[in-house]
């Protein structure tokens, strides 16, 4: 485990984390701007000392207050992947990507690496000539070629533009599901999390809110009010099944054994994903819907209801064969339709808002 138990002051606010995040995998650091993410990372790095506590990774004490143990950020062996490139105009692709290598300077790895990341034809540009997306892919193949023990991401897509972001997404995806070092990656896009994540911790304020695999806390009341109406989702477990015969769509088998219609997805049958489902996009009937176009219609119980102050929306917790669903439905239907825990429903998703983009490998 990567274990952090640190407090740290920052002028008004108590940093004060006390958490152990696996060591295989993707741990994403979630949180509104301020909440402390980047001064855990630096933390973390050696970037930062904490005013005390402990960092071990493995079994290898990092920082320990009690036993004045504190790595310089060069002993930590961990590679560091900023929002801005940070590159070294003057070196050429090739240069930067070799600066910083130590003792093993295997020219396999090398390749290795440039062929992970798609450099090949960069090699011998300069940083100023290369695009934001293509900087960040060489700020990652630099980090990864130090051999760092655990790679910690600050927010690697928050500078670019939406094109290049979904133009570096794949290769993050790529080298998340390759590599077999834990990555702490801090982001405030459920978009990213959801498509690079294994792990989640979101803190606020300095303090951790919730920590835990990637599902658990997707579907944990402690995340919910961290989201606006348009992200409240959820996250289900399924494997492509197969594609329609005649319309573009894909049949997803989802882990409790229902079945899910989506827009055609380029997954293969068989393989492992999750798939995000809007709360906005459900909605329920006490009774079997008959001739309607929505292609996904679920039984499903109520197994919570979450109302606000000041809300006309109502948070239905519902349970699809024990897999949590949510539902964004208003007050007025709650009280139309008398739902109370344990009211037996029945879920309509559409299939057409469910596309690639809801979809992650798992
Ligand atoms: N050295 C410092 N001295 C005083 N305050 C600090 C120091 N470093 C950070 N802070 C404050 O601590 C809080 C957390 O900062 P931090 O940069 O870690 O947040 P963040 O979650 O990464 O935010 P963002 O998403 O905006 O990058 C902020 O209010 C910041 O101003």
């Amino acid at each position: 485990m990567l274990t952090i138990k640190v407090k740290r002051q920052l002028g008004e606010t108590l940093l004060d984390v006390d958490v152990a995040l696996p060591l295989q995998g993707v741990s994403a650091v979630f949180g509104r701007s301020g909440a402390g993410k980047t001064s855990l990372v630096n933390i973390l790095g050696g970037l930062a000392a904490p005013d005390s506590g402990e960092v071990r990774l493995g079994e290898r004490w990092l920082y320990h207050s009690g036993k004045h143990i504190n790595l310089r950020p060069e002993q930590r062996n961990a590679g560091f992947v900023f929002q801005d490139a940070r590159l070294f105009p003057h070196y050429r692709v090739r240069g930067n990507l070799n600066y910083g290598r130590k003792g093993n300077k295997s020219v396999a790895q090398f390749d290795a690496v440039v062929q992970l990341l798609g450099l090949e034809h960069l090699l011998e540009r300069y940083p100023t000539s290369l695009s934001g997306g293509e900087k960040q892919r060489v700020a990652i193949g630099r980090a990864l070629l130090t051999n760092p023990e655990i790679l910690l991401m600050d927010e690697p897509l928050a500078s670019l533009d939406l094109p290049r972001k979904r133009e570096l997404l794949p290769y993050l995806q790529r080298l998340t599901r390759e590599l077999k070092l834990p990555i702490v990656y801090v982001s405030h896009s459920l978009d990213e999390i959801l498509q690079l994540a294994d792990y989640m911790l979101v803190i606020d304020k300095g303090k951790t809110v919730i920590s835990g695999p990637l599902e658990t806390v997707w579907d944990s009341d402690e995340l919910r009010p961290w989201l606006s109406q348009q992200e409240q989702s959820s996250l289900l477990l399924a494997t492509v099944a197969e594609t329609h015969a005649d319309y573009a769509m894909t049949r997803l088998q989802l882990d409790n054994g229902a079945s899910l219609w989506v827009s055609q997805t380029h997954r293969e049958p068989g393989e492992r994903i999750r798939v995000r489902v809007h709360s906005n996009q459900v909605s329920v009937c006490t009774t079997m819907p008959v001739g309607s176009s929505i292609r996904n219609i679920l039984p499903v119980t109520v197994a919570q209801i979450n109302t606000t102050a000041n809300s006309d929306y109502v948070q239905l917790r519902l349970s699809l064969s024990n897999m949590p669903l949510w539902a964004n439905i208003t007050r007025w239907s709650l009280d139309e339709l008398a739902l109370k825990p344990g009211t037996e429903l029945f879920a309509q998703i559409k299939g057409v808002s469910l596309t690639e983009a809801d979809i992650a490998h798992s």
